[in-house]
């Protein structure tokens, strides 16, 4: 129990018990239902913007907003959600992904506010869901997507969280690391499949990780290689065995202008 995963997930669950000592989830419920039919806060289809730039030929790219990183530290200072979305958006990005959690990737709700009011972009709410409390905090923050980690969840738990997300419109991805976990995230609805490089239990980056996995993954899933693609060679790597959607992070975040560092990576 004491690698960086538990430590996190155990965080986490005491600030939601926290949270909810502040925010019912009645109400929080209440506001997730408005949202739908809110103008500027209504889902914008996540799924939909990668699957029209691999229409296009073009790479699926989840431009990631983090200020930090438990295995990396601080990557950006100062830092403004609102211009580095534009950037992304600007540079072709498909969707953004906006670090939420605070303790360890110094990310707030109101960064993904304000990265999602920046631009058109659907968001994933990048964060450790444990309880579903965070997936209706997550739909009234105005969220497209959220993120469910298998290793930190039972089966049962991934199954409830991913019929709540879709009851309120929202797409998942489904974020395995190793062939087990891949089974699991078999048994679930979305076609949404995250590979992450990173061991999220020992930081240790690895992208045969994703390559390694292929061969057991059905055609319906849309697969994203997540973590670690830093360089033309990650890229063109991965395009070698048809891998079109990239979560990447690090290597704009350290970026002086994060979307000309998109362009130059993708495009
Ligand atoms: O910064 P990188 O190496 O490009 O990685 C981005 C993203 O894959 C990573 O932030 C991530 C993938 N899965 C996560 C789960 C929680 C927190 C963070 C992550």
């Amino acid at each position: 129990m004491s690698d960086i995963l538990h430590r996190i997930l155990a965080t986490k669950k005491e600030e939601v018990q926290l949270a909810k000592a502040s925010v019912s989830q009645s109400t929080l419920e209440e506001l997730a239902q408005a949202s739908l039919t809110d103008a500027n806060l209504k889902t914008r289809g996540f799924i939909h913007a990668i699957e029209q730039k691999i229409a296009l030929g073009q790479a699926g790219v989840i431009a990631e907003i983090k200020q930090a990183s438990p295995s990396r530290g601080i990557l950006r200072n100062p830092f403004y959600p609102n211009l580095i979305a534009q950037s992304y958006a600007e540079h072709g990005a498909a969707c953004l992904s906006v670090l939420t959690d605070e303790q360890y990737f110094k990310g707030c709700t109101a960064f993904l506010k304000e990265a999602r009011n920046a631009c058109h972009l659907p968001v994933i709410r990048k964060d450790f869901m444990v309880d579903p409390y965070q997936i209706y905090e997550a739909r009234a923050m105005g969220a497209d997507a959220i993120l469910l980690i298998v290793s930190a969840l039972s089966d049962q738990q991934l199954q409830e969280f991913e019929s709540l997300a879709m009851q309120l419109h929202m797409d998942v991805l489904v974020e395995v690391h190793g062939a087990e976990e891949l089974q699991r995230a078999l048994l679930l609805k979305s076609p949404l499949l995250g590979i992450n490089n990173r061991d999220l239990k020992t930081f240790e980056v690895s992208l045969q990780n994703t390559i390694d996995l292929l061969s057991d993954i059905p055609k319906e899933k849309r697969i994203v290689t997540e973590s670690g693609i830093l360089a033309k060679k990650d890229v063109d790597f991965m395009r070698e065995h048809q891998v079109h959607a990239f979560l990447v992070g690090e290597a704009f975040m350290r970026a002086e202008n994060p979307g000309q560092a998109l362009e130059a990576l993708f495009f």
